[in-house]
């Protein structure tokens, strides 16, 4: 579990980074923080195993309060922390082989361990024919396997990944996506994604925060944060705001499109006697799963017979008015 409260941290220069940050991530959660260049999120990142420290609130990591932790305990909880980057950071001398055993012949385990674990690991990230190669023989996504694998030697508790899939191409990216979503589902491990790519946040993750200049604008399951489409989102996808007919009334519905709601428009008419305007939306990807998020337009008098068809179906829905509006959006008016 990571509980961060009220965290705040300025740089000797007076820069205040992180204003008033709150948030929990649960152990086994795969959780995005994501925002534009320069919001923080690399920061906070690096708060969370104490490579760099903050001036007010707390972080605690594993029931440890960071900040009051010696320099000795910090050492011994970056072994439970598992750490990739966007620039892969692997020694380029050396082979796959050794790159990966690098942090278990730091911590002096045995030659067999090593083997042994190195082995299994390679076998897990799909590479273990290749443990003889150097990283320059191999591209940008197995490079990120090989830093993967080599993050986990330690088995660790958390693994934070910061820009891990910006400098690949959307189909590595992809795979790398797949591959954490296996581990974080085969091992339990909690994985937190910093990421100024939403693409990466609807693929992979379940729960996401979005920063804006070191403040929090938007946070909750990406589903619900898609589902709302708060002003922090749009900015982040540069889309604007659908404008709303006036006329009639205006309902945000979400379904399973791969479950009982793959028929959703057909089942709708057939129930209700009629097909309602669609606004904007559209079916997309959440963690390799089709949803449908659309924003709907039906006549006043026809909303007893929408509300009853989206009500027995079981489906999320809320009509679009100023107060839901309001609430969804909540701290989210303005940009920072
Ligand atoms: N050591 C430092 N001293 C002073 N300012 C810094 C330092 N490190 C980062 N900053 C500034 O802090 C702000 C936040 O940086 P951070 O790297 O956390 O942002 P980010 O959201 O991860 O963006 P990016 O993806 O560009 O790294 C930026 O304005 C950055 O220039």
């Amino acid at each position: 579990m990571i509980e961060i409260q009220h965290l705040g941290k300025s740089w000797a220069d007076g820069g205040e980074v992180l204003k008033d940050i709150s948030l929990d991530i649960a152990d086994g959660e795969m959780y995005a923080l994501v925002g534009r260049s320069g919001a923080g999120k690399s920061t906070l990142l690096r708060c969370i195993n104490g490579l760099t420290d903050y001036q007010s609130g707390s972080m605690v990591v594993d029931g440890h309060e960071i900040k009051d932790m010696p320099y000795k305990e910090i050492r011994e909880l970056r072994r439970q922390i598992g750490m990739v980057f966007q620039q892969f950071s692997l020694l380029e001398r050396e082979t796959v082989y050794n790159n990966v055993a690098l942090p278990m012949k730091c911590w002096g385990y045995k030659s067999e361990e090593i083997d042994k674990k190195v082995m299994s690991l390679l076998e897990l990230v799909g590479l273990a024919d290749r443990k003889d190669a150097r990283p320059r023989g191999l591209s940008g996504g197995q490079k990120q396997r090989v830093a993967i694998a080599r993050a986990l030697t330690m088995d660790p508790k958390i693994l934070l990944c910061d820009e891990a899939t910006s400098a690949l191409d959307p189909k590595t990216t992809s795979s790398i996506l797949d591959l954490l979503m296996e581990i974080n589902g085969e091992t339990g491990i909690t994985i937190v994604i910093v990421t100024h790519q939403m693409e990466v946040v609807r693929k992979a993750c379940r729960k996401a925060c979005i920063l804006e200049r070191g403040v929090i604008k938007s946070m909750g399951d990406v589903l619900d944060i898609f589902y709302r489409r708060p002003a922090s989102l749009l900015r982040l996808l540069g889309e604007d705001q659908a404008s709303l007919p006036d006329e009639g009334v205006n309902l945000r519905v979400a379904y399973d499109a791969e479950g009982p709601g793959a028929s959703f428009f057909e089942s709708f008419s057939k129930e209700t006697g009629f097909v309602p305007e669609v606004v904007d939306g559209g079916i997309q990807n959440f963690r390799n799963r089709a949803t449908g998020l659309f924003t709907l337009n039906v006549r006043e008098e026809d909303l007893g017979r929408a509300g009853g068809f989206l009500d027995r179906a079981a489906l999320k829905w809320d009509r679009i008015d100023e107060e839901w509006i309001a609430e969804s959006t909540r701290g989210d008016e303005e940009e920072e």
